[in-house]
């Protein structure tokens, strides 16, 4: 939804990569004879690696990494316990090799590209690529981090197949196909042990203080390994506990807030909590976004710590967001303050869901109603993203281009939905409880796993979100704000699409209609859904995935065609119901009226009145019922050339016809002595403010106060419902 579209760019690389995967498929079973060498593939992968290296370094070099989606394929849902060994020498081409694992030790740096590379051996001494997908980025957790030279991973279900430069790798892209193996486990070879190997008796004190000095050196992974291990030795109930506090801390610092929670023992504390538990938990339950929960624990925090301020600071902290939960009450020029000295603004609120409800539609699946009466420009959501990437925000650095293919489904992501699908599969892996509203949304007919666990590790499929993502994103920008400000400044009035992207799991429940009667619009990560029309109980929420503003239904049906459907709202029927003449005859007096528009010094108005008035005629149905969608742009641009030469009458009458030709319908927008009222709300647009300021400013100016007040009043409600408050409107429109 109005984010850039990058599939149409990069269609002759899908073409490329379809012939790719046709070649290798015919390849599939095969069991390669022309494998490198371990000191050629070595020599290369050192090479790329250095290279790559250089380039980074290089002042002003963008790095495209693209990388191509495979067929989507499950994760592995059978326990290590249950999976033969297999060797690099066994591995078939384009194959899954299920029920079996290999055991790889890593013999190179790893190299970060759209995903972390290593070279890995196995006992046999055989070398082979692995390709890492959806781990961590680098600012997160270095990528010699994740995997460094002598790393030993256990790879589950290999994948094993043709690579993008016609090379052999395996590919992993579900986390879970993964698995790191400690020095001390079992399953390590002898051949790999190291030789010197250190006997030293570990008890759990030692292991807890071990873990301490790793949190206070920030080696949170490695502080949660050694407590896990300090809490599988004898220890009493005390120490353990202890030793749970602690690896709770490592815990939120990883942001894993479930097993934070977990570890402090909540919901059911023993009698007199520690602090020190309380204020985990409270961060914990804060930042899963359970702040009813949170306000809980963290009274009691208060009650019983006093002297403690952080306590009361956590306290009201919690209440804030319970406040806005609640009520929808927002600060919004806060707001708009704090996102706009972000460049990834994450901001800190809460979700506040309005009068809406979700209910099965007649045909649209899932959808949002209403459950009471509304007025235009009223909130009906102010929801919190579930995960917004932002261009600047590009993991590793600001230059690097990311670029994701997807031959199956014919999509190409860039940028920050690359970085979407990662931080989403990254943000269920570490927070379970999250996945059931995410998992929830429309992904079509794609066959998810229902398996949440393996290994004790949380299963994640990776396709899924991706599936989940294509069809519930949205574009959105750093605030609407911003983007109504540079609208107005421009000549050209047309929305744009957003490379900011993110998703938000209530307004993914909307549906589209080109007639919307609700409009989305950003501050930050927050998305701000309110009415822009008058609306009854029980109606359905509707706003448009793509602006409608096209010139004919096969436009709209393309714009559309990612989400699978053909929208069947009255200005889609009534494209389909006119002749291809008449849709040919307005698109050239749309493009007649342009062409005198350019010479801004001398528009022959009298020419541009007679070719408005030809569009109109190309029109049957009353505006109220099918919107002029190829009028008001011109109109507008007439309105402001009269208001200009002070004709305030007919500023009056042109700020009208832009309104009318969006499907408003207004009384007293004359001289005379009928109220200006609008009686029902159209097309909501962001040049709509100045249209009604047109209007205040030639009642003004014919002594007609209280129409001018009205059509004020009106400019705010519009300017609420583009940008999402009101609050800033006097600084815009001084
Ligand atoms: C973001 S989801 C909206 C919620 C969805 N209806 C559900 O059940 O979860 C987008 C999907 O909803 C359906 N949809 C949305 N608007 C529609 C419309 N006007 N007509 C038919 N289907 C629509 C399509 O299947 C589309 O891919």
């Amino acid at each position: 939804m109005d984010v850039a579209d990058v599939t149409t760019k990069h269609r002759q690389a899908l073409e490329r990569y379809r012939l790719i995967l046709k070649d290798a498929k015919k390849r599939q079973g095969e069991r390669p004879r022309d494998r490198r060498p371990r000191d050629q593939a070595y020599e290369k992968f050192m090479m790329h690696f250095l290279m790559n290296k250089a380039q980074a370094l290089t002042v002003g070099h963008i790095l495209i990494h693209s990388s191509f989606v495979p067929p989507a394929y499950p994760p592995c849902t059978t326990s290590v316990e249950q999976l033969s060994r297999v060797f690099i020498a066994d591995l078939q081409l384009e194959t899954h090799h299920r029920g079996m694992y290999l055991l790889l030790r890593s013999i190179t740096p790893t190299h970060r590209m759209s995903g972390v590379l290593a070279l890995m051996e196995d006992e046999n001494e055989d070398v082979m690529l692995l390709q890492l997908y959806q781990q961590e980025d680098e600012d997160t957790r270095k990528a010699n981090d994740i995997v460094d030279v002598g790393t030993v991973l256990l790879v589950k279900e290999p994948f094993f197949r043709v690579t993008g430069d016609g090379e052999y790798g395996l590919r992993v892209d579900h986390l879970s196909d993964v698995i790191c193996i400690e020095d001390s486990n079992a399953r390590i070879p002898d051949k790999w042990q190291p030789r010197l190997v250190e006997i030293v008796d570990e008890t759990s004190h030692s292991l807890r203080l071990k873990g301490n000095k790793a949190i206070t050196s920030a080696k949170y992974r490695e502080a949660i390994t050694l407590y896990s291990n300090a809490l599988l030795q004898p220890a009493t109930e005390d120490e353990y506990d202890v030793i749970k506090r602690n690896r709770s801390l490592a815990f939120l610092k990883t942001k894993r807030f479930d097993a934070a929670l977990a570890d402090t023992g909540y919901p059911s504390f023993k009698p007199n909590p520690p602090e020190k538990a309380l204020f985990r938990a409270a961060e914990a339950l804060y930042n899963l976004e359970r702040f009813v929960e949170c306000q809980q624990v963290a009274q009691v925090l208060q009650t019983n710590f006093a002297d403690n301020e952080q306590a009361l600071v956590v306290l009201n902290r919690a209440r804030s967001r319970v406040h806005e939960q609640q009520t929808g009450q927002y600060d919004f020029k806060q707001l708009q303050a704090t996102a706009k000295h972000l460049k990834a603004p994450d901001l800190d609120h809460a979700t506040y869901e309005g009068p809406i409800e979700v209910r099965q539609t007649n045909s649209k699946g899932r959808g949002v109603f209403v459950t009471q009466r509304v007025k235009a420009g009223e909130l009906l959501l102010c929801e919190k993203a579930f995960s917004a990437a932002y261009p600047s925000q590009q993991a590793d650095s600001s230059s690097k281009m990311k670029l994701l293919l997807n031959a199956e489904t014919n999509k190409g992501f860039q940028g920050g939905q690359v970085d979407l699908i990662r931080m989403i599969v990254q943000k269920l892996y570490r927070n379970p409880s999250l996945a059931p509203a995410f998992k929830a949304l429309y992904h079509g007919n794609y066959d998810a796993v229902t398996i949440p666990t393996v290994d004790g590790q949380p299963i994640v499929d990776t396709f899924l979100v991706e599936r989940i993502m294509t069809l519930n994103v949205f574009g959105c920008p750093i605030s609407s704000l911003a983007s109504h400000r540079k609208l107005t400044a421009m000549d050209s009035k047309k929305e744009m699409a957003h490379e900011s992207c993110g998703v938000w799991t209530m307004a993914s429940y909307i549906n589209h209609s080109c007639l919307s009667n609700a409009r989305r619009s950003f501050i930050g990560d927050l998305m701000i859904v309110r009415a822009c029309r008058d609306l009854e109980p029980g109606t359905e929420v509707l706003f448009w995935y793509q602006s409608p503003f096209i010139s004919d239904a096969k436009d709209m049906e393309k714009k559309l065609e990612n989400w699978g459907f053909i929208c069947d709202c009255a200005i889609c029927s009534d494209f389909k119901a006119t002749k291809r003449s008449v849709i040919e005859g307005r698109v050239r007096l749309s493009k007649q009226i342009e062409e005198s528009f350019k010479n801004t010094h001398n528009v022959q108005l009298n020419k541009v009145e007679r070719l408005l008035e030809a569009l109109t005629k190309t029109y049957r149905r009353p505006a109220a019922e099918i919107p002029r969608l190829l009028l008001w742009d011109s109109q507008l641009a007439l309105t402001h050339i009269y208001y200009v030469k002070k004709n305030m009458s007919k500023t009056l009458e042109s700020a009208r016809k832009v309104l009318e030709s969006l499907g408003f319908i207004l009384t007293g927008a004359d001289s005379s002595s009928t109220r200006f009222s609008v009686i029902k709300w159209g097309l909501m647009l962001d040049p709509l403010v100045e249209t009604f300021l047109y209007a205040r400013n030639a009642f003004a100016a014919m002594g007609l106060d209280e129409d001018a007040a009205k059509a004020e009043k009106y400019a705010r409600t519009v300017y609420l419902i583009v940008v999402g408050e009101e609050e800033t409107f006097d600084k815009s429109y001084p």
